[in-house]
């Protein structure tokens, strides 16, 4: 296809999808949140990275917007996304619910670069705060389809809580086990990550009114997509930069969690897997040095380069259930981008 002055399309790039995306499901977030009475709508903006502790502007403190821009790509490619934003707005939000109460579970002080809620305001304020994010995620989504889409939609959204939530009550089980292996962790990974990137997918072909082979196959494609997001957070989690992750790095490890390259790396059966285990085993957090030594003796095992071996896998997995490729540019663009993302 050429444009007018006869020159081929130029794809939009990842930046311009995801900003697209921002500006389409920010108006609907902000109903929902200014609907909430005071202090809540001030911390929620606060967490959105819309202002700062006092309710002013503040900029360059919000999340991403990979699953409302997954929710527009997987509509785009089902041919209409005009009923997007409101699905677009509602995972968002979901997402928002799941880290705060995360940061609480995981006594994190810093996301995006600022300090949490919980930390900020305490336990109580975070856990509330993120039940009612949770409420108006799936209020905008009834209110805003069309009916005969609505209840399908929300359905869907709760089935996903569910499946997040039984991701996250795994992975904090892991962390008082030993010998977890790789099929079970990627099992984890699905449940907690990929269920709501294949969610985003399928309400994008839904609100798209695609049929149910395609609203399935979408699905299928944002939950692979949703593993290797995941691995790609794992190994932010030990290898990335502080200054462009937004939160520290190492965490994971002085917490003794059992992320899949610590996994892979114990899996591994080498002397540095099992030097990995014994420091583990050894049931209190690790020090700063031994959290350096834990990512050395990963590094040594492989691990780090099994684990983008299994997130390319998922990746091919994820391409591979796409309906139609041809009509899938955006949503192609945003693969490349989630997956070698350095935040
Ligand atoms: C029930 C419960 C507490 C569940 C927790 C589930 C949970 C926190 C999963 C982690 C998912 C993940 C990869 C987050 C980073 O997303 P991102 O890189 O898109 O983050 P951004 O919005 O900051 O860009």
């Amino acid at each position: 296809m050429t444009n007018p002055a006869g020159r081929p399309p130029v794809a939009p790039s990842a930046a311009e999808l995801l900003a697209g995306a921002r500006a389409a499901v920010v108006p609907v977030m902000r109903e929902a949140v200014d609907a909430l009475p005071e202090p809540m709508r001030r911390m929620a903006g606060y967490h959105l990275g819309w202002w700062n502790t006092e309710g002013g502007p503040e900029t360059g403190a919000a999340g991403k917007m990979l699953r409302p821009a997954l929710v527009l790509a997987a509509a785009a490619a089902c041919g209409d996304a005009t009923h997007a934003a409101a699905p677009g707005a509602a995972v968002e939000l979901i997402h928002n619910f799941t880290l705060l109460h995360d940061d609480v579970i995981d006594g994190d002080r810093l996301r995006r670069g600022r300090e949490t809620v919980w930390s900020r305001w305490g336990v109580p304020a975070a856990i509330t705060l993120g039940d009612a994010m949770h409420a108006c995620a799936v209020a905008q989504l009834v209110s805003r389809l069309p009916a005969q889409l609505a209840i399908g939609a929300a359905v869907r959204v709760e089935a996903t809580v569910i499946d997040i939530s039984v991701g996250q009550h795994q992975d904090c089980d892991f962390e008082r086990r030993t010998g977890v292996d790789v099929a079970e962790y990627a099992a984890m990974a699905v449940a907690k990550t990929g269920s709501l990137f294949g969610t985003s997918c399928a309400l994008g072909a839904l609100a798209a009114r695609a049929d149910p082979t395609t609203v399935a196959a979408m699905d299928t494609f944002g939950r692979e997509l949703g593993i290797a997001c995941q691995l790609a957070d794992d190994l932010l989690g030990i290898w990335g930069d502080p200054a462009i992750t937004g939160k520290p790095v190492g965490n994971d490890l002085a917490r003794r969690k059992q992320s899949m390259p610590v996994v892979a790396a114990m899996s591994s059966k080498t002397a540095a897997g099992q030097e990995l285990s014994a420091l583990y085993r050894r049931g209190r957090p690790l020090t700063a040095a031994d959290v350096e030594r834990a990512t050395r003796l990963i590094e040594a095992t492989g691990a780090r380069t099994e684990v983008l071996r299994i997130a390319d896998d998922r990746v091919s997995a994820a391409l591979a259930a796409l309906p139609d490729r041809a009509a899938a540019g955006d949503l192609l663009v945003l693969v490349d981008a989630i997956v070698h993302r350095d935040r």
